[in-house]
Formats: C-alpha cells, structure tokens, sequence
C-alpha cells in the first residue's frame, strides 16, 4: 500500500483542505462502493454530479476527496484536495496505484468510426501465432493473456483499465491492444497511460447524440493522437480525409497506409470471393478469408502496426493469412438450401454501406440481397434515416426491425428510419417490430443463392427493450430457421 503523497505527485493540486498523509487502501469514483482508507473521486457525470455524493462517500470511510469544488462543510479527519479536472486525476491515481503498467507493456490504442474491434482482436491473434502473450481491451470481450475477462465498455473506466493493464504485466503480457472510443478520450479515461503507437482507422457518422457535432467528435478522436510522445508512432489511414487532421502537430512517428495512395503500407485487392479475398500488401501476395474492401483496410493497418512493433515481416505475412474474421464481424452461415446469411455489426451509415458494397460485388446479380437492420435507442437518432437508406439503396429487399431499443419506443425508431425511405422506394421495405420475426421472415422470404444480411447486433447476445436485457443471438436464430428449411 502506498501513502496519500505518492499519489499526488501526479496531479496538479490547486487547494487541499486537511493535512496528514494516510495510508490508502484503493481508489473509488462511486460512493456505493467506498469504504475505509478509499480516496473518492468526485466527477462530472452525464447524469449526476459526483460532488454531491462526497458525504455519502465520507460517510462510507474515505478520508481523502478529490474534487473540482471543496464543499461548504469540510468534516474534520478528511483531506479535501481540489483538481482542475477530476476524471483526468482519476487516470493519474489509477496509474500510481497499479505502478504504471502501461510503461511496462507495449501499449496500442486504436481509434475510428468502425474497425476498431476488428485491428486490437487481430493484433491480439497475431501476438499469440507470433509467441508474444499480450492482452486486449475491446467491446466484444478482454483478455489477458488467454483469461478473458467480459468486456461492459469499448473502453472501461481508468479505474478498471489500469488494474487490467496490471494483470497484464503480472501475467508476462508484453502488449496490450486496445480501442479507444471517443467518449473515453473525452471523458478522459485514457489518462496516465503512455501508448507505444495509436491507429486511425476512419471517422464517419455515429455518437452525435453524446459529442452534438460532427467537429466535436472528431476533436475527441484527435485529442488521442494530440497525447501520443514522440517516441510512440501515429498510423493513419491516408484514404480518409481526416487521417491527416489526426497527425498535424501530432509528436509522434508519422506513418500511413492506403488501399488507394502512395502510403507507407499499402494493400490492394486482386480478387474478392465468397471465400475471402487475394490481396497484395506492400509487394507480397497472400489470402484471407475477410471479405470486403473495408476488411483489406483493416489487415494491412494491423500488418502496419505490427512491424512498427518490429515483429518479423515474414512471420507476420504468414500469420495475417491464417487470421480468420472476428466475432459476430461478418459471420457467414449457410442453409443447406443454398441460401447465405451474414451477421454483421454495422451499426453506422458507413458500416452498413461498406458491408452492402462488398455483398454486391461478390453476389449473383440475379439473387435477392435481403437487408434486416435496425438502430439503437438512447443513441445518435440522426443515423436512423440514413441507415435505412443505405439498406434500401445497395439491397433488393429490406426488413426495418429493432436493434436494442433501450428506454425509447421500437416503433418510434423504426418510423424514424422509414423517413429517410424515399416514397418510390418503399414498395421493397417492410417492417416488422420483432427481431426475432424479421429474421424469420427473411428466412422464409429467400430462395436458393439469395443473401441475408442481418446487420447491427453481430457479437452481442442480448436484446436490451424497455431497459430489460433479455437472451438474444442473431446467429442462433438463423441456424434455428436454416435448420426448419
Ligand atoms: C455517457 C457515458 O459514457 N456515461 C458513462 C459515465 O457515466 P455517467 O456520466 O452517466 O455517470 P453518472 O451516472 O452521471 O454519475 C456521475 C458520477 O457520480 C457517481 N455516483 C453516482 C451515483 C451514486 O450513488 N454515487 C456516485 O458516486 C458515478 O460513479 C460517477 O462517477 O461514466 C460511467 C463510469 O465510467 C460509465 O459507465 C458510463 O457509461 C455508460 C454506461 C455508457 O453507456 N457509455 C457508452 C455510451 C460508452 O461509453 N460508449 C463508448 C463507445 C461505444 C463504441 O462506439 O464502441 C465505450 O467506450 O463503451
Ligand atoms: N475499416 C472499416 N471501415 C469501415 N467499416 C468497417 C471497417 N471495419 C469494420 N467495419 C464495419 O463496421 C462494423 C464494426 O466493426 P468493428 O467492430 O471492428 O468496429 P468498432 O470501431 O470496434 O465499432 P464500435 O465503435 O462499436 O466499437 C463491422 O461489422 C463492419 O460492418
Ligand atoms: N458501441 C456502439 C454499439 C451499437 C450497437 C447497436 N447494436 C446498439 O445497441 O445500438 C454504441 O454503443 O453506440
Ligand atoms: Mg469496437
């Protein structure tokens, strides 16, 4: 156990109220949770503010308090200690308390709209077919070394992601990938950590109910790559317009990678299947069995990554070819009459247009290309109409259904969707407020050859209605109708 002074010698403390230098016992930001020898951190919700539980928190047992405001009545035997901003703190305690983990691994954070489970899961592979043990921070699920630990955020809370980072380190982990989404740079729970590189995958719509505007979210994502030393290296992804936003003024090594442009790693594709595609990266030739033009983005974004970690070229091309695609991206199941469905995690306007755009090419024009998408609730509204219209525009037939709806009505997002449907087009949208029933639907709608999207849930196996969580599997669903087929 450490005493109150270790810890703050990373803060920046701008008043302290009470004296002595206890003994601390561990970290809380919620007062439910505290008790004897805790520091409380009070911080800024979206919901409520944590100051106003400081009493409860003392009540509890802690002695110290860090907080942007002292409050009016300072109890006596408690150290008060006033920060300009307490979530930045928090990274800085958590780094203290779990001795620095992230400077004792190779740590990569990955950013962007949309691939960002996809290049941690395939480095994290890549690591394992290469002999290095490392861990993963993503939203499908965590890992140290081979202990999974489930996964409640894309990014968890600092508190959580130091003591994971620890774990790491004490399990001989050499690396840890993991994403970083944009509210965890703006709710800065990234701080305190020292990353050995960052990747910019691509910044498209989403989150805009949390960020409001689309400059917002972009400055959340640059704010990252503003955080990396300059002797961690910065990849981004030159096809997107704001991959260079990302690397101006930004410390440090500057490298990029292309499907299209004269990068410092660059992937084209040969030929694209069912089976997967033949790419060429950088000069060499080797096949994957990810499909899409996104998906050829992604893997020499994690070649990119992993030679800047200077792992071995060779191994590494030989490794790449044997990744097989992440869970609940992309999953293919096929009915034993010749109908194939894909369950897909697109659940942004970008996302879905990527993953339609890589089944018509592949697909026999003359089958049916069946679209069943929904869009969540208590997220960015503005991506409704444009989703739907994007499922409308590249498939033959679109099933509007509920993704998770949370608190807000399911027919009210799916009318939501609807509008973004021009009126011509919506002779080929139904819509069918049951998941279950619209999967089913698709099923029995397809014939021989035709393809079945089922986009939005990919890896997740909950449905959450009406703030219930209840089981739901898009996976298990098909292959229960493809087996009644
Ligand atoms: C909008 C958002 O990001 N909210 C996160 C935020 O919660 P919040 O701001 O609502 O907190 P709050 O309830 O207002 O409470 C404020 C403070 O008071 C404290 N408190 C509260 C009650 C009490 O009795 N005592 C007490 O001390 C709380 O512990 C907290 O410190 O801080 C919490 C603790 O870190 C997070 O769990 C929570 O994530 C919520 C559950 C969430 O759904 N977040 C999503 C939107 C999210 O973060 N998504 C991203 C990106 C997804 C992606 O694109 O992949 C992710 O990284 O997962
Ligand atoms: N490089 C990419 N560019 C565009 N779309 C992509 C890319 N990679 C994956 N996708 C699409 O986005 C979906 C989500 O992919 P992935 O889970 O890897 O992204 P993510 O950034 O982790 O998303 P989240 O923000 O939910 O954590 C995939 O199912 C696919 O449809
Ligand atoms: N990480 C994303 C996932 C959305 C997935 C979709 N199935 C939904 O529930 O809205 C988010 O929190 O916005
Ligand atoms: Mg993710």
């Amino acid at each position: 156990m450490k005493q109150l002074n270790e810890y703050l010698k990373d803060l920046d403390v701008l008043e302290m109220v009470g004296t002595g230098d206890p003994e601390i016992s561990a970290l809380t930001f919620d007062s439910r949770q505290a008790a004897d020898g805790f520091i409380f951190v009070a911080m800024r919700g979206t919901k409520v503010d944590g100051h106003t539980f400081i009493p409860k928190a003392i009540a509890a047992g802690c002695q110290v308090v860090v907080c942007e405001e002292i409050p009016v009545e300072t109890p006596d035997g408690v150290i008060y200690i006033r920060v300009a901003d307490t979530a930045r703190s928090l990274g800085w305690l958590a780094a203290c308390h779990y001795d620095y983990p992230s400077q004792q691994l190779q740590l990569v954070g990955v950013t962007g709209t949309n691939g960002k489970t996809t290049i941690v899961t395939l480095l994290y592979r890549l690591a394992g077919e290469l002999g290095y043990k490392s861990g993963l921070c993503s939203t499908v699920a965590n890992f140290v070394d081979q202990t999974v630990i489930a996964a409640t955020h894309t990014t968890p809370d600092a508190l959580t992601l130091q003591g994971m980072l620890r774990q790491m380190v004490d399990a001989g982990c050499g690396y840890c990938f993991m994403e970083v989404s944009s509210h965890a740079v703006v709710q800065n729970r990234i701080a305190g950590l020292r990353f050995a590189g960052g990747v910019f995958t691509n910044i498209t719509h989403d989150h805009l109910d949390y960020h409001l505007t689309f400059d917002a979210y972009l400055k959340a994502k640059k704010g990252f790559f503003d955080g990396l030393e300059k002797d961690a290296f910065a990849l981004a992804n030159a096809d997107d317009k704001n991959g260079s936003v990302m690397l101006q003024n930004c410390k440090a090594v500057h490298k990029t990678f292309s499907l299209r442009e004269m990068a410092d790693y660059r992937v084209r594709v040969i030929e694209s299947l069912f089976e997967g595609m033949h790419l060429e990266i950088n000069g060499k030739e080797l096949w994957t069995p990810f499909i899409g033009r996104f998906n050829a983005a992604n893997l020499v974004a994690v070649y990119g990554a992993a030679l800047l970690l200077n792992w071995d070229q060779e191994e590494v091309l030989t490794a790449l070819s044997k990744l097989l695609p992440v869970d609940g991206r992309f999953e293919t199941i096929r009915s034993r009459t010749g109908i194939t469905a894909v369950v897909d995690y697109a659940h942004t306007p970008d996302a879905l247009q990527n993953v339609l755009e890589a089944l018509n090419q592949i697909r026999q024009a003359q089958n049916d290309l069946i679209t069943v998408v929904g869009t969540g609730g208590d997220r960015d509204p503005f991506k409704r109409p444009i989703m739907a219209a994007e499922a409308v525009k590249s498939s033959t037939k679109v099933i509007l259904t509920s993704d998770n709806p949370r608190s807000e009505d399911p027919e009210t997002i799916i009318g939501q969707m609807m509008e973004g449907v021009d009126f011509k087009d919506r002779i080929k949208v139904i819509s069918i407020t049951n998941r279950r029933e619209a999967i089913r639907t698709a099923c029995s709608m397809a014939k021989k050859g035709d393809v079945i999207l089922v986009a939005g849930k990919g890896h997740e196996t909950y449905q959450e209605v009406k703030g219930v969580r209840s089981h739901f599997d898009d996976r298990e669903i098909i292959r229960e109708f493809f087996e009644q087929l």
